[in-house]
Parts: C-alpha cells; sequence; structure tokens
C-alpha cells in the first residue's frame, strides 16, 4: 500500500494541532515537516520549536525535510524534538557519506533528497546506508507549485538502484502530487507521496488523501 504523507507547509498555521489530527484520522502514514532556512531555498518556515510542539499531538512518524544550507549543525536539534526521519539534500551536503551516518548515528532514519535536475547517480554510493531517498518533483521552496513530469525517469533509476541493493527503501515523491501524478508516481516505482496543497486544500482531507493513495 502506498504511503501518505501530508506536508504541513499547506496547513492553516493557526491552527496546525487539527489541521494534523485531521490527516491521521484521514489514513496519514507521516506527517511531512518542510524546514527552509531562506538560503538553500527562498523561503523561510519551521524549525525544531514546532517539531517539538507537534511532537505530543501525533503518533505518526514526523518525517522532516530538510531544505537548509549546513545542515549538519541542526540536526541534532530536529532528533531532539522529536524527529523520526531527517531527509538532506545533496546539494547541500559535501559530505553525504558523514552527514548520513550522523542522522542514524542520533537513532532516527536517514534519507537523502535529490532537487530535479540532479542526478541519481549523486547517492549511488551511499544506497545501501539510507532509509529513504526523496526525489522532488518541484523545485523547493514553495507548496503548490506544479509536478515537473521529466522526474519520472529518474524514479524508475532510483527503484532499480534499490532493487539491486535488496533492502527495504523508501522512495519518496515531493511536489505537485494530486491523484492524476499520483498515479504515475506509483506506476513509476514510488510508495511514499507528499502532497501539501492536494490535501490542506480541501475540505474533506480524509477523502483527498484516499483519491491519492493508489494501490497497486
Ligand atoms: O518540499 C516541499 C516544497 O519545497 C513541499 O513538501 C511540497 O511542495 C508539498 O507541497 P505541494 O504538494 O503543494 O506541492
Ligand atoms: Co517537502
Amino acid at each position: 500500500m502506498t504511503k501518505i504523507a501530508p506536508s504541513i507547509l499547506s496547513a492553516d498555521f493557526a491552527k496546525l494541532g487539527q489541521d494534523i489530527t485531521e490527516v491521521e484520522q484521514g489514513g496519514a502514514d507521516y506527517i511531512h515537516v518542510d524546514v527552509m532556512d531562506g538560503h538553500f531555498v527562498p523561503n523561510i518556515t519551521i524549525g525544531p520549536l514546532v517539531v517539538d510542539a507537534i511532537r505530543p499531538l501525533t503518533k505518526l512518524p514526523l518525517d522532516v525535510h530538510l531544505m537548509i544550507e549546513n545542515p549538519d549543525q541542526y540536526i541534532p536539534s530536529f532528533v531532539k524534538a522529536g524527529a523520526d526521519i531527517i531527509s538532506v539534500h545533496v546539494e547541500a551536503c559535501p559530505h553525504l557519506h558523514r552527514t548520513v551516518h550522523m542522522i542514524k548515528e542520533l537513532g532516527v532514519k536517514a534519507g537523502v533528497v535529490l532537487n530535479p535536475a540532479t542526478p541519481v547517480d549523486t547517492i549511488k554510493h551511499v544506497i545501501e546506508e539510507v532509509d529513504l531517498v526523496l526525489l522532488m518533483t518541484v523545485n523547493p521552496g514553495f507548496g503548490g507549485q506544479s509536478f515537473i513530469h521529466s522526474v519520472l525517469p529518474k524514479v524508475k533509476e532510483v527503484k532499480e538502484l534499490v532493487d539491486a541493493v535488496g533492502k527495504e527503501i523508501d522512495i519518496e515523491i515531493d511536489g505537485g502530487v494530486n491523484p492524476e501524478t499520483a498515479k504515475l508516481c506509483v506506476e513509476a516505482g514510488a510508495n511514499v507521496l507528499v502532497a501539501g496543497s492536494a490535501i490542506y486544500g480541501k475540505q474533506d482531507r480524509k477523502k483527498a488523501i484516499e483519491s491519492i493513495r493508489q494501490t497497486r
């Protein structure tokens, strides 16, 4: 079954707790938390304080997507705040292997993220170490953007890499996911779908989650 990770970037921050409860009750599998620093991406969002505040409100794993420069400096704070999965952009990590190990040594799952223009080759030498590969299907920084279809062949490439390793590694897609694009992602080999505007832009969050989830 495909896992759905609603992105709270599109939630109403004045009633964040309620918006998280609604998607948990609607069948979400992870809560996706978009962390932006105004440097790696041109937007500023959530820090460890907010992760700490939402941690007691849900039993779901907190899937923390770090879109920040120098993530090594902040990873311990996000772990302390209650993150379950921490994903870092390969474009922001000159010492990717070290960063992945740091995340794992702190006792949480480690993910690596590729921007649309970044080739899959960049993660070939860390694939055995990671729990998750996240492929961006928009240029990171904002919710509500259109899905970039040219990323789909990369999903297939990552699936082949993961199958060759023979380990359980999530293949997650983030950006412009809706019921139509979700189908393409799952067909290409993804098993976790992030969706912000396609869930929080709808009144009925349960129905939105069900319509995005695809079974194979
Ligand atoms: O990482 C992100 C943006 O950088 C978000 O997770 C993503 O954009 C989700 O929003 P939407 O589903 O509306 O595209
Ligand atoms: Co994200």
